[in-house]
């Protein structure tokens, strides 16, 4: 299997991927990435150790495979796949959200359902069983840029121009198409092997020109990647911001000067249906987001042992008050927790064998997680108090010959030395405090969509309210009548304001 080596060496195959105006030229080595390119090569080196767990025998050739891109069929395969998603999502305490696990399970499940593929405009099943092979084989790790722009074409230009803004198909050939437009936020595609471009937002008829589904080549002629300021460089030094200097995972909008995208490649064309079933018809959207739960139960199981910690350090861990926010802090891990194990309990197989995770238990904590998230760091921001805001500024303050003896003897505390101490804060305000911090917010309240989209559409539509129905008419039934009856206005169609299709 490949190790973290091969992956990082790569990583050297001429991607344009911009920032302050400059095409960075080695992305493996550059201060940007280096940090989360190291985390990611540990994952693969992890994942080749056979004593990690996360090897099985493909069944199609017998040789040894990253079970993370088998689709799983039996419930001894989905509790071996939660161990894998856990294995690496501990490599860097969940602070890597599309590690490649995230897009490598969308793709495992598409490998059980090529028929998916078959159905529209163009066969593309072929395409999809011989790319997810490919994964599989050279232990791809993908990206995705699902989400389209918010208008599809220059506002006032001439529909056969096609000067789009949203992705598009511009030309046919005989071998592949020619793409244009752009394409938002593809978090890993600079240091990633692949990236999948689709659009899961539903798209209304006559927009055939945006229905497609492709992986190109990080490094394809014409893609250029524009990334956001990258926050690896603020970090003075690894002391001073532990994640930062480590899991910061490159966000960048994609554009498509005229690419070209060979058939082997295309997974929908001109599709609207196809675009959409892939998502829900496959099950790739439940196990994806299934592993983006393991990933955030593994991150929210760091943050609340770093606030009891420092609750140790302070030695306020026997205060009441300080015990009930470590209750509440464990009580908002446990509803994370108990989803991603009922998600599994509950998990369905489907017409192809695929055992997908259970949806109401999944899409149902997927509601809660942009008010979960800020609930924790709020708990871990009061516990920390200012004890963030008092370690030096850098790690050079502790080794000058007259500050560091001054720092030692006066930041202080009953429950660690002094540079245990800096060390834990600084690790806190990385978590809370520092811009790393802000764009982790973010991420965690819209990677899946916005969050009154997540609840409406995906919670509400798989919660299943139409089974809770006959227990409240039961219990309606009961309740007795007025003994004269009188007359009662018929009920009335209320005003539809929206209609959202259900996932
Ligand atoms: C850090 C980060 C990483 C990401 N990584 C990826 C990735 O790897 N791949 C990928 O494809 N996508 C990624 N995304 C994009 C993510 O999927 C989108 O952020 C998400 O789908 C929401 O879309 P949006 O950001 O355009 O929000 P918007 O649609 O602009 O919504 C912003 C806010 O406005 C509200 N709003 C929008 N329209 C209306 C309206 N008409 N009426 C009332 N309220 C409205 C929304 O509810 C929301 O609260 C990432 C996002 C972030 C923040």
């Amino acid at each position: 299997m490949r190790t973290g080596a091969e992956y990082r060496a790569s990583l050297d195959d001429g991607r344009r991927v911009v920032f302050d105006g400059e095409v960075v030229s080695d992305v493996a080595h550059h201060p940007a990435f280096a940090g989360v390119v190291e985390t990611i090569a540990t994952m693969y080196d992890v994942a080749a150790d056979p004593a990690s767990g996360m090897q099985t025998a493909d069944p199609e050739t017998g040789r040894p495979a990253n079970r993370i891109w088998l689709a799983p069929r039996t419930p001894d395969d989905l509790r071996l796949r939660r161990a894998a998603h856990e294995t690496w999502a501990r490599v860097s305490h969940g602070w890597t959200g599309r590690s490649p696990d995230h897009v490598g399970s969308f793709l495992a499940a598409f490998s059980a359902h090529p028929e998916t593929f078959a159905a529209g405009v163009r066969d593309c099943s072929d395409a999809v069983r011989a790319y997810t092979r490919r994964l599989i084989d050279e232990d791809l790790y993908l990206a995705y840029a699902i989400i389209p722009p918010k208008v599809q074409t220059v506002p006032g230009s001439d529909p056969e121009d096609k000067v789009f803004v949203q992705v598009g198909v511009v030309d046919e050939r005989e071998d592949g198409i020619v793409v244009r437009g752009s394409q938002f936020l593809a978090t890993g595609a600079a240091i990633a092997d692949e990236i999948f471009v689709s659009c899961i937002q539903p798209l209304k008829e006559g927009a055939e020109d945006f229905a497609l589904s492709f992986a190109l080549p990080a490094a394809a002629a014409g893609l250029t990647m524009y990334h956001r300021r990258p926050l690896a460089p603020q970090a003075a030094s690894g002391f001073d911001q532990p994640l930062t200097s480590r899991f910061d995972e490159p966000d960048a909008v994609l554009v498509f000067d005229d690419v070209f995208i060979p058939w082997e490649r295309v997974f929908a064309y001109r599709d609207l249906e196809t675009v959409r079933a892939q998502f829900f018809a496959t099950g790739a959207h439940r196990l994806g987001n299934w592993q983006a739960q393991i990933r955030f139960l593994t991150k929210l199981r760091f943050i609340a042992s770093v606030a009891r910690r420092i609750t140790k350090v302070s030695g306020a861990d026997k205060d009441p008050g300080v015990r009930g926010k470590l209750g509440e802090l464990a009580s908002l891990v446990s509803i994370v927790d108990s989803a991603v194990t009922a998600a599994e309990a509950t998990a369905e197989p489907d017409a192809a064998g695929m055992l997908v995770p259970g949806k109401r238990a999944l899409y149902g904590v997927m509601g809660l997680q942009s008010e979960l998230y800020p609930r924790v760091m709020s708990i871990l921001r009061e516990l920390a108090g200012s004890n963030v805001t008092q370690p030096p500024a850098t790690i050079a303050d502790l080794e000058h010959p007259q500050s560091g003896p001054d720092l030692l003897r006066y930041i202080v505390s009953p429950g660690a030395d002094t540079v245990e101490r800096v060390r834990l804060y600084k690790l806190a305000w990385d978590m809370i405090g520092t811009e790393f911090a802000g764009r982790h917010q973010q991420y965690e309240t819209f990677y899946a969509g916005a969050p009154a989209m997540v609840r409406s559409v995906y919670t509400l539509g798989n919660f299943g309210y139409d089974d809770l129905d006959p227990d409240l008419d039961a219990f309606l039934a009961t309740i007795p009548l007025p003994s004269t009856p009188t007359e009662t206005s018929p009920a009335v169609p209320a005003t539809a304001i929206t209609e959202e299709t259900p996932a």
